[in-house]
């Protein structure tokens, strides 16, 4: 359904540096430098997956997006979705697909809602049946009824989203591209959105491709995971491959009575250390978590005691640090 062969995309940047003088000298001689955003960028994404995206920031996500949704050209490689080459036959290509840039607006600023709503509707040539259906649907899973009057400008971010991504899903596009769709948003309208997704996704076999810095959307949505790093893509697979990379690490949460001295143990990190609570991070196939509970209970005296796998924030950070990115 999607498939990126050698994709190669950089961009030529003015480089000028500070001072009267540079400035004058930069109008008659400007000098430039080349930021190589991806360097032989290569997948394939199946009908019904939802991917996740990931990397530090200035890794090459947006620029990807932007080459698989037809806006940016690559310099090299192949592109191929949907049958379409996305920036060759962009016209017929956006009507199977739906973009949503979290920091960006696909709608027009100063109108009420449904107004963006009904000019998308003219722009992708949308039958009326299929209009009114897909309005009331997302309406109602997206609760748009009390916001769809009111102007794109005066909504909250949270509002605002949620009418991005109905405005995307109005044509029944069959890939969703969505670029930190819960950038800035509250944690309950995190969650209505990921559900959302999640929804859309199982109930009508909508691809889902997404990039996001919140390891909780990965968590809650993200079959399988892409990372990229400085232009190049450094893993492919699904979280439980990540989680069993990892396997043998456990995080025990230990909360005890006052004590403001960490407890030094062998073969042991202490993420963090506050009066009244402690993180420590282990390889149970060298340090078993019962050694470090009973080495902690002789020096203080404990009132709680978690013990979990590593989060996906860290493993993440694991993935990044052995790429040195
Ligand atoms: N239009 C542009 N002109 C010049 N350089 C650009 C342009 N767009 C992106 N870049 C550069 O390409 C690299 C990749 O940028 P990109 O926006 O794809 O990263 P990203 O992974 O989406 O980052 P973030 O998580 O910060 O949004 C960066 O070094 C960026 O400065």
């Amino acid at each position: 359904m999607i498939a990126l062969q050698g994709i190669t995309k950089s961009f030529k940047v003015a480089r000028r540096t500070a001072g009267v003088r540079q400035a004058v000298k930069a109008l008659f001689a400007r000098e430039h430098t080349i930021v190589e955003a991806l360097h032989n960028i290569s997948f394939e994404i199946s009908p019904g997956e939802i991917v996740g995206y990931i990397g530090p920031n200035g890794a090459g996500k947006s620029t990807t997006i932007k080459v698989m949704s037809g806006i940016l050209v690559p310099d090299n490689g192949t592109c191929k979705i949907l049958g379409y080459t996305p920036w060759q036959d962009r016209a017929a290509y956006v009507r199977n697909i739906g973009v949503v840039f979290g920091q960006r607006t696909q709608l027009w600023w100063d109108v009420p809602v449904i107004d963006s709503f009904g000019l998308l509707r003219d722009i992708y040539k949308i039958p009326g049946d299929v209009y009114r259906a897909n309005l009331a649907m997302l309406t109602e899973s997206l609760a748009l009824t009390d916001i769809v009057q009111t102007p794109v400008r005066q909504l909250s971010l949270g509002q605002r989203m949620r009418c991005e991504i109905a405005a995307s899903l109005l044509h029944d596009p069959k890939i969703l591209f969505l670029d930190e769709p819960t950038i800035g948003l509250d944690a309950a309208s995190k969650i209505a959105v990921r559900q959302f997704i999640k929804r859309i996704n199982k109930e009508r076999g909508v691809t889902v491709i997404l990039t996001t810095h919140d390891m909780n959307d990965i968590e809650a949505l993200a079959d399988r995971i892409l990372m990229i790093g400085k232009g190049t893509l450094l893993y492919d697979g699904t979280l439980n491959d990540l989680r069993s990379r990892f396997g043998s690490k456990r995080i025990v949460t230990v909360d005890y009575r006052e004590h403001y001295e960490p407890v030094p143990i062998d073969g042991v990190t202490c993420l963090s250390w506050s009066p009244e609570r402690a993180v420590y991070s282990m390889d149970i196939e060298v340090t078993p978590v019962a050694s470090v509970i009973a080495r902690l209970s002789e020096q203080v005296e404990v009132v709680d005691l978690e013990v979990g796998t590593t989060p996906v924030e860290e493993l993440v950070l694991e993935l990044y640090k052995e790429h040195r990115i």
